[in-house]
């Protein structure tokens, strides 16, 4: 299967694409960003694994890269500094977002599409609404990654407990940040309790992990290592789901109905069409409804800011059907043009010319010969 990984050059794109040349089930693993993936794509290739590796840079460079692509995995964006807040990436991260995955609607409109860049919590919406504006949007082919939730959960109560974290699962539910990152502790498997006071630790914990490392690194950015394996196990999952296995199951961010949140992470149940089938949030205990109750209303804020602003910031060279021409004092002012298509809308168009050329053609002989005052 062919995986893309579009800002590879990063800080997770690197140790990400590292560890997915890693996966046998990856035949081809292609690189974007806007800097250095020649040099990355060059020394992973070396490595005595299958995946074929190829290094793409520049923007007239997204078509190799993507056509054909089964997964495209988006890392690209700025990362925290100390003192900021997910959301204060919005601004330069929306943008991103929404030209790489108009890229992959253009040139993957099948691919499944996993979004790393944060906010995750409006630039998984963004995502889907390019999609729906290039009309090849499918929910159940968008899925924010939210897995490192997971994986810190799993860990930090591990740890806790002094238990075997091969065998330990949380489910975190929700969004991706501060408070709409919801653990379920009263799900964790093997069965886990904990007094009040160290749950609500462990709570607060796993809700401040990404602070935790932005803080650690000081200015350096923000998770990246830990990113990336989390990246690669879902990616990983998804790959499995491709394959034909039938009972991976992982946590995500997708479109909803669970909640009043229009997007939200719960165990999904992945599959050959991408998400198989929402597992749902399951039954809560009284503390994780309050933790629901609280995370519902700013989790909503987050997704209506991304559908919001992708309103009026749509991806470049579409205009609106009725702008087809600007209408001035002296009527056509300026044909607009035609714009950007889709692959499915150049197919209309060229059902469509022949048919409009005819009519037309019809239209002038019979003036030709019939003209008007005599
Ligand atoms: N979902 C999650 O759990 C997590 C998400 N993140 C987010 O992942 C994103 C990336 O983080 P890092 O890798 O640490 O940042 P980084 O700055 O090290 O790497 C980002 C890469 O994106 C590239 N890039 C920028 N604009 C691009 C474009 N238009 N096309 C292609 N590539 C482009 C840059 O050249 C750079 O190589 C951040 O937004 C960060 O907040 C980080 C950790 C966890
Ligand atoms: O905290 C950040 O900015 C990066 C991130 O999403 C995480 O580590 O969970």
């Amino acid at each position: 299967m062919k995986v893309a990984v579009l800002g590879a050059a990063g800080g997770i794109g690197q140790p990400l694409s590292l560890l997915l040349k890693l996966n046998p089930l990856v035949s081809h693993l292609s690189l974007f960003d806007i800097v250095h993936t020649p040099g990355v794509a060059a020394d992973l290739s070396h490595m005595c694994t299958p995946a074929h590796v190829t290094g793409h840079m520049g923007t007239d460079q997204l078509e190799a890269c993507l056509s054909g692509s089964n997964i495209v995995v988006i890392p690209a964006g700025v990362p925290r500094k100390p003192g900021m807040t997910r959301d204060d990436l919005f601004n330069t991260n929306a943008s991103i977002v929404r030209d790489l995955v108009d890229a992959c609607a253009k040139f993957c409109p099948e691919s499944m599409i996993c979004i790393i860049s944060n906010p995750v919590n409006s630039t998984v919406p963004i995502a889907s609404e390019v999609m729906k504006q290039r009309g090849v949007y499918d929910h159940r082919r968008v899925f924010g990654v939210t897995t490192l939730d997971v994986v810190r959960a799993n860990t930090f109560v591990a740890e806790a407990k002094d238990r075997d974290v091969a065998h330990v699962n949380v489910p975190v539910i929700g969004g991706h940040s501060g408070e709409t990152i919801v653990p379920l502790l009263s799900q964790a498997t093997p069965r886990i309790t904990f007094p009040r006071e160290e749950r609500t630790k462990m709570i607060e914990r796993i809700q401040n992990a990404g602070t935790e490392v932005v803080e650690a690194k000081a200015g350096a950015g923000s998770a990246t290592l830990s990113m990336a394996y989390a990246g690669a196990k879902f990616t990983g999952s998804l790959l499995d789901a491709l394959n034909g296995r039938e009972d991976v199951v992982e946590c995500t961010f997708v479109q909803s109905d669970e909640t009043e949140c229009t997007y939200f992470a719960t165990p999904i149940l992945l599959g050959k069409r991408g998400i198989e089938q929402n597992l749902g949030i399951g039954r809560l205990a009284d503390f994780e409804v309050s933790l629901l109750e609280k995370a519902i209303p700013e989790l909503q804020k987050n997704i209506t800011k991304g559908e919001e602003w992708i309103k009026s910031n749509p991806p470049a060279n579409r205009m609106p059907p009725y702008f087809i021409s600007s209408i001035g004092k002296r009527g056509i002012e300026q044909n607009l043009g035609i714009g950007r298509l889709a692959d499915f809308e150049v197919s209309l168009l060229e059902k469509a010319i022949p048919e409009l050329q005819k009519n037309i053609t019809k239209g002038e002989e019979w003036i030709k010969s019939n003209p008007a005052g005599q």
